[in-house]
C-alpha cells in the first residue's frame, strides 16, 4: 500500500489514476508520494517514506532539488503538460498589450447606466485604441516546450519571429517552425524585437537577466512578457522603466506588491496552466511517473535523477539504489550481492550531474540485511527492494 499527499488541488482525473494499492493521506510527511503544483516545499520537512515529488507543472523551483536529491527522493515534472494553456495566455497578453481591451471594457462597465452607451462608445473608442500584432517583430527567450509553441503560433499571427536558446534541445529544434529566425545572441533580440516573451526556467543563470543593461538596449515603447517567473526580471528597473515610458507594457503571470498596481503593468494571477486541460495533463502524466517509479523503479522526466527504464518488474525482485555518481559504486554493489549468492538477471546504470541510479533484477527473492549492507555503502542515499 503506498501513501500520497497533494500538496495543492490536483486534478481528479489524474488522481484517479492511482489503483486501490494508493490511499491519500492527510500529513504530508507520512507520504511514500507528495504531489505539488506551485506551494513552496522549501522549508518543509521532508518525511521518512517519501520517495518521490511529482510536480504537476513544469517549474520546479518551489522544490529543493538538493535536499531531495540527498534524501533519494525522486522529483518528477510533467514536460510540455500545461505548455498549450500557456501558449494561449502570452497570446492574450500580447493582444492585451496592443489594444486597450482592458480599458475599453472598464469604460463600458463604469458607463453600464448610460441610456445613450451605444452612441457614447463610438465618442469614446478613440481612447483605447491599438496596434495590431501583424508585422511586429516578436523575440522568444528559450525555446522550450511553451517557447516553441509561442513561437509557431505568432508566426500564423502574420509576425516576425527570432528565437534566442543557446541550449535547445534537438526536440525542440524540430518542432519549431521554418520560418523562425535564429538570434545568435540574446542582444539582437533586446535590439530588434517590439515584443520580447521570456519562457526560461528560474536558475542561478537566468534570474535578474532582464535588467537595466537588457532594458536599455530595448526599443522605446518595448511590450515585454514574462509568463515564466518573476525572478527572471529586475523588478525595480522594470518599474522605473514603466514609469518613464521606455517599457509600454509588462504583461507578467506573476504578481508582486511592488507591481500589482504600476502604470502599465498587466498583471494576471498565475493563470497561465490554469486551464482544464492542462490541470488534466499535468496530473495524469505526474501520477504516471509516480506509479511506474512506485511500482517499477522506472524513473521518467525526473530533474535530480537520471532517466532510467528497465520496463515492467517481473515475479522477481527489483533493488534500486540511488547514489552519488561517483568510481566503484557498481563493483561495490555487486560484491555485497555476490557474498549473498545473489544472481543478477538484469543491471541498469545511469547518471545525471552528481547523482546516478542503478536498478538490478534479482532471479530470486532478497534475503533481510542486504539493504543494509548496500546503504553502509558510501554515497548510497536511499535502497528500495520492489519485490
Ligand atoms: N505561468 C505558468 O503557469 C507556467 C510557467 N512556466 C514557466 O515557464 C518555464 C518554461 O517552461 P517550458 O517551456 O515548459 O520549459 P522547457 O524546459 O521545455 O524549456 C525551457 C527552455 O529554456 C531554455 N533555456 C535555459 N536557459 C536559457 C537561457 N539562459 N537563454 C535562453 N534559453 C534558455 C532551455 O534550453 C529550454 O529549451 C518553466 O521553467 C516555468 O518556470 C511553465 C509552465 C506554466
Ligand atoms: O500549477 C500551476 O498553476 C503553475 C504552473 C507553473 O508555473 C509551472 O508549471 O511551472
Amino acid at each position: 500500500m503506498y501513501k500520497y499527499h497533494c500538496l495543492n488541488p490536483i486534478s481528479g482525473v489524474g488522481l484517479e489514476q492511482f489503483t486501490e494499492d494508493y490511499v491519500p493521506v492527510s500529513d504530508a510527511k507520512a507520504a511514500d508520494a507528495v504531489l505539488v503544483r506551485s506551494t513552496s516545499m522549501h522549508e518543509m520537512e521532508l518525511g521518512p517514506d517519501l520517495k518521490a515529488i511529482g510536480r504537476a507543472g513544469a517549474g520546479v523551483n518551489n522544490i529543493p532539488l538538493e535536499r531531495c536529491s540527498e534524501n533519494g527522493v525522486v522529483v518528477f515534472n510533467t514536460p510540455g503538460a500545461n505548455a498549450n494553456g500557456v501558449k494561449e495566455l502570452v497570446i492574450a497578453g500580447m493582444l492585451l498589450a496592443s489594444r486597450d481591451i482592458i480599458g475599453g471594457i472598464n469604460w463600458v462597465q463604469e458607463n453600464e447606466e448610460d441610456g445613450n452607451i451605444a452612441k457614447d462608445a463610438e465618442k469614446a473608442k478613440k481612447a483605447f485604441a491599438g496596434c495590431e500584432l501583424d508585422g511586429k517583430k516578436l523575440g522568444v527567450i528559450g525555446l522550450g516546450a511553451i517557447g516553441v509553441l509561442v513561437a509557431n503560433a505568432a508566426t500564423h499571427l502574420g509576425m516576425e519571429v527570432y528565437g534566442y536558446d543557446p541550449y535547445v534541445s534537438v526536440d525542440s529544434a524540430w518542432r519549431l517552425s521554418r520560418s523562425i529566425r535564429h538570434a545568435k545572441t540574446v542582444d539582437e533580440i533586446y535590439k530588434d524585437c517590439d515584443y520580447i516573451t521570456i519562457h526560461v526556467p528560474a536558475l542561478d543563470s537566468t534570474k535578474g537577466m532582464i535588467d537595466a543593461d537588457a532594458l536599455n538596449l530595448m526599443k522605446k515603447g518595448i511590450v515585454v512578457l514574462n509568463f515564466a517567473r518573476d525572478v527572471l526580471v529586475d523588478e525595480e528597473a522594470m518599474i522605473d522603466a514603466l514609469l518613464s515610458g521606455h517599457v509600454k507594457h509588462y504583461v507578467t503571470d506573476f504578481p508582486t506588491p511592488a507591481m500589482a498596481g504600476v502604470k502599465g503593468a498587466i498583471v494576471i494571477p498565475h493563470l497561465g496552466a490554469s486551464t482544464e486541460e492542462s490541470e488534466d495533463n499535468c496530473a495524469k502524466m505526474a501520477v504516471k511517473q509516480i506509479r511506474n517509479y512506485l511500482e517499477h523503479g522506472n524513473i521518467t522526466n525526473a530533474v535530480n535523477f537520471p532517466d532510467c527504464d528497465m520496463g515492467y518488474k517481473g515475479d522477481n525482485a527489483r533493488i534500486v539504489l540511488l547514489h552519488h555518481n561517483i568510481p566503484n559504486m557498481l563493483g561495490q554493489f555487486t560484491r555485497v550481492l555476490a557474498e549473498e549468492n545473489l544472481n543478477i538477471a538484469d543491471l541498469a546504470n545511469k547518471s545525471k550531474g552528481e547523482f546516478a541510479y542503478t536498478m538490478i533484477d534479482i532471479d530470486s527473492e532478497v534475503p533481510e540485511g542486504v539493504t543494509d549492507e548496500l546503504l553502509k555503502i558510501e554515497g548510497v542515499r536511499r535502497v528500495r527492494i520492489i519485490e
